[in-house]
């Protein structure tokens, strides 16, 4: 059971463009909405290889009636608490070689009871045994402790516990000793201060952050693909995607594969794996699409647990 929290869901627009030259009018060859953020994601992508995910997420606003009406359309299990302000809408602008640039709205202003709201129908999912997983950016007025309360609080019932997410919010969740993080490169660099350069220097940095109790670190790569560090095992893991269409989703898509397979009892370097699949083929998709069963015909993924610690990574 994979219960998926997102404090500050999306509707994510995405436009295709031929070349993104600021100050200029420019017009979209193409353009896709989908139901955006971080814990969504993960939600829509277990849903769509065939799992039964829940995706807890605040809605308001004529945003999220359409955010709402996205989701309805997935398969997806959602539990919405209704709130005074409005969904976000987040902009990616595509260019046909793959460069994503994104726009992401802060959100709405949620109200204390929204944030207590919202923890009650997470923590619902938080049975012994049962992953919970807290997503993506903060928006204005929830606390910057919430994930770190939801660590404790979900440890505390017996659920294990995955957080991705960044800056302040992620700094306080990393102290509560979530059961397991994905950071991406820029993220595991901000939360530890260091240049991460090669492979080595990522699992390093992942192995100190293990040897602080936290279970498994899993740190997405880009291209690179992603590193798995847990006590006992490392494990990196890539797929070459030479046709990329838009990168938007794609970590989202890595934990997803990640925690299904390790929901489902497979080996964590197996897991990984076939996070780093799911995430390949995200990446072959346009906008916020997630990848079915089908889009994952034809992804080789290169899989090492003695990973060559001098490899550098991709700028
Ligand atoms: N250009 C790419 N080629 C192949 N796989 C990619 C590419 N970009 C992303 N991926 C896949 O998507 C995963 C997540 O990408 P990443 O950009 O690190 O995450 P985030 O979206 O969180 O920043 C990677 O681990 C990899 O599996
Ligand atoms: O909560 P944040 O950090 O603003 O990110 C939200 C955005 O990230 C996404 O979840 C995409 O994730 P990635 O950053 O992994 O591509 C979008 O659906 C959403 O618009």
């Amino acid at each position: 059971m994979i219960t998926a929290l997102t404090p500050n869901p999306s509707v994510d627009r995405a436009v295709t463009v031929r070349d993104l030259d600021r100050g200029q009018v420019l017009r979209a060859t193409s353009a896709r909405v989908d139901p955006g953020g971080k814990g969504v994601n993960v939600g829509r992508a277990i849903a769509a290889m065939g799992g039964d995910p829940v995706v807890v997420v605040p809605s308001g606003g004529p945003e999220g009636a359409l955010f709402e009406a996205l989701l309805a359309q997935t398969d997806v299990t959602a539990s919405v608490v209704q709130v005074s302000g409005s969904v976000r809408m987040n902009i990616s602008v595509l260019e046909p070689d793959g460069t994503t640039t994104k726009l992401n709205e802060p959100g709405p202003d949620l109200e204390d009871t929204d944030v207590a709201s919202l923890m009650t129908a997470t923590l619902a999912g938080a049975t012994p045994g049962a992953w919970v997983a807290g997503c993506g950016s903060l928006p204005p007025g929830a606390p910057i402790d919430l994930y770190a309360r939801l660590v404790r609080d979900a440890v505390s019932r017996g659920a294990l516990v995955a957080i991705d997410s960044s800056g302040a919010p992620m700094r306080a969740a990393v102290a509560a000793r979530p059961t397991l993080i994905k950071p991406n490169r820029e993220e595991l660099a901000e939360l530890t201060d260091r240049t991460l350069d090669t492979l080595g220097a990522v699992i390093d940095t992942a192995q100190e952050l293990v040897r602080l109790g936290i279970a498994y670190v899993a740190v997405s790569l880009g291209r690179d693909g992603a590193v798995l560090v847990t006590e006992s095992a490392v494990a990196h893991a890539r797929a070459v995607v030479t046709d990329p269409v838009s990168t938007v989703g794609a970590g989202d898509c890595m934990l997803a594969g990640l925690l299904s397979g390790l929901d489902q009892g497979l080996d964590a370097a197996d897991a990984l794996e076939q996070g780093v699949r799911w995430g390949a083929a995200a990446v072959r998709l346009p906008g916020t699409e997630v990848p079915t069963p089908g889009d994952l015909d034809g992804i080789h993924v290169e899989f090492t647990r003695t990973p060559d610690r001098h490899t550098p990574l991709d700028d």
